[in-house]
């Protein structure tokens, strides 16, 4: 069977390398054609997007992503465009000095950047100044030459990867392109679409050098981007028995709004029954609030057992607390037995405490979180989502979804899904409340914990984003909960 990758497929940088040697060694393509592939689908794009621009900026740096802005930049000249083009430094090896020398049979200057220039003023620029190659944070004069693309209100469109971002995780290890659009070749660059990235790339664009399907041959893809996903239609006879029943477990004194979210985006996620385990002091104000809750008042594990009985599965941690009541209903909670999301303190007391879950769990944790899950510092999460997703995931046998900017949703088994929707508005009080809620409606509407994580995740990250239409600041996390519903239903937000 041959699988040809589409623009879900992720792929690390490592396997990106394998398929380019393959494409030169085994299908015997040679590594200047391919370069030549990049640099028409580029330029292609480039005149798409920019139909009426004519003077275009070329930066090229040291490798083969180099030797694809010179390509493009010949192909600019032979089309008619003024090019002005910037080389890093003298010196190209291989392909890369033959596509220079292609830019100079077509007419092209070659201009060494140096510190103190200014850019010329044109249409578009072309960053192709690192691609999968980066190694380490640009140098001075890289950076300098950065900093001017970045504010020279002109677009750039970055060959590949926008240069100093990471393609394989995400992050930046020093200044990097703001691109406006990003076009990358034979593979989807899993580091395009967490981390960092979101800021950087601009919109996507795949182009797989007319490849045949042979190359990708044998090669899973390490990971998946969220596809748009809802629910089946609901039984006609449904019955509310039959939609899950969600025990939210949280809100200690003075925090009572987190457990309300939590159960109100249950409720809008479509759990048949959702009741509210809490402090007896946010009784009144639950109940009047949002009266479809049941709420009830737990000052210990003894009120909460019967409760855990009648539910099918429990939402753990907002507003919990980590003191004693808090840590008494936890341990009660995961020693149930029954299927269970955890977030916020939930997961706070599970870094003091470690345990593997047996039942079916769903762990949510921003990088903070995670890092005192992993033991480890934020900068060692943010510096490989996905290693970091994928070891808390087999260090505690749970579905995790590790949030921030692509949230990423890890397996045990090593699977791997990153979202690709959601904003900056969504850094927000609450958010990750409703999250959880939504994550344990969908559990109890029989999905595994694999889908409900996959499919929670996106239905709240296309509801930030349907809510974002009135603007990402001053969004509130209970606007999320209307376009959610109609998500979740297959409806246009
Ligand atoms: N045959 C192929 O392999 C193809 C490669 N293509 C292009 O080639 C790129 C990969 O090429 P390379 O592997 O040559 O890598 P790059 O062109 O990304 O960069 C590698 C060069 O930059 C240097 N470098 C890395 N980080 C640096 C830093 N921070 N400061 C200064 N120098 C730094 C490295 O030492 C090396 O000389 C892809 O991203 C893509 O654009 C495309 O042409 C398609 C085909
Ligand atoms: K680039």
């Amino acid at each position: 069977m041959t699988s040809r990758p589409h623009s879900h497929d992720l792929y690390a940088v490592d396997q990106v390398r394998a398929l380019d040697r393959r494409a030169i060694e085994v299908l015997g393509i040679p590594g200047i054609e391919l370069m030549q592939r990049a640099a028409a689908a580029a330029f292609a794009c480039l005149r798409r997007r920019w139909p009426s621009a004519r003077r275009i900026g070329v930066y090229c740096g040291p490798g083969n992503n180099g030797g694809d802005g010179f390509l493009l930049a010949a192909m600019a000249l032979d089309a008619g465009c003024q090019v002005d083009l910037y080389a890093l430094s003298n010196e190209a090896r291989g392909d890369a000095a033959s596509a220079r020398q292609r830019f100079e049979q077509a007419g092209g200057e070659l201009r060494l950047w140096c510190g103190s220039m200014a850019l010329s003023d044109v249409d578009v620029h072309v960053d192709a100044l690192y691609g999968t190659g980066l190694t380490r944070p640009p140098e001075e004069q890289a950076a300098h030459l950065i900093t001017q693309l970045n504010a020279s209100g002109k677009p750039v469109l970055a060959l590949d990867v926008p240069s100093g971002l990471n393609a394989d995780t995400g992050q930046c290890p020093g200044m990097a392109i703001d691109a406006a659009a990003t076009i990358t070749f034979i593979a989807a660059k899993r580091g395009l679409y967490t981390g960092r990235a979101p800021g950087q790339v601009g919109d996507v664009e795949l182009d797989l050098l007319d490849l045949p399907e042979t190359l990708w041959e044998g090669m899973s893809p390490d990971s998946t981007l969220l596809e748009v996903q809802t629910l089946p239609p609901r039984s006609r006879h449904a019955h509310k028995g039959d939609n899950g029943h969600v025990l939210a477990i949280g809100g200690d004194s003075g925090t009572a709004g987190a457990i309300r979210l939590c159960g109100e985006a249950a409720l809008r996620a479509g759990a048949g029954l959702v009741s509210v385990a809490t402090r007896e002091s946010n009784l009144v104000a639950l109940n009047s609030a949002r009266p479809e809750l049941m709420a009830h008042a737990v000052d210990g594990p003894q009120a909460l057992e019967p409760l855990l009985d009648r539910a099918d599965v429990l939402a753990v941690g907002p507003g919990l607390g980590q003191a004693a009541w808090g840590h008494a209903l936890w341990l009660t909670a995961l020693e149930a037995g029954k299927p269970l999301v955890l977030d916020a303190d939930g997961l706070n007391l599970l870094a003091r405490e470690p345990r593997l879950f047996s039942q079916a769990a769903v762990l949510t944790p921003h990088p903070g979180e995670a890092a005192r899950l992993l033991q480890c510092a934020i900068p060692d999460i943010e510096a490989d989502r996905f290693a970091a997703a994928r070891a808390l995931a087999v260090r505690y046998h749970a579905i995790v979804v590790l949030k921030g900017a692509g949230s990423l949703v890890a397996d045990p088994d090593g699977r791997l899904a990153v979202c690709p929707w959601g904003n900056p508005g969504m850094a927000a009080g609450g958010m990750g409340d409703l999250l959880t809620g939504v994550i344990a409606a969908l559990l109890g509407q029989g999905c595994t914990p694999w889908q409900a994580a996959c499919l929670g995740v996106g239905l709240h990250a296309r509801a930030g984003d349907a809510a974002a239409a009135s603007g990402e600041r001053g969004l509130m996390a209970s606007d999320l909960l209307l376009p959610l519903r109609r998500l979740l239903n297959g409806l246009d937000a």
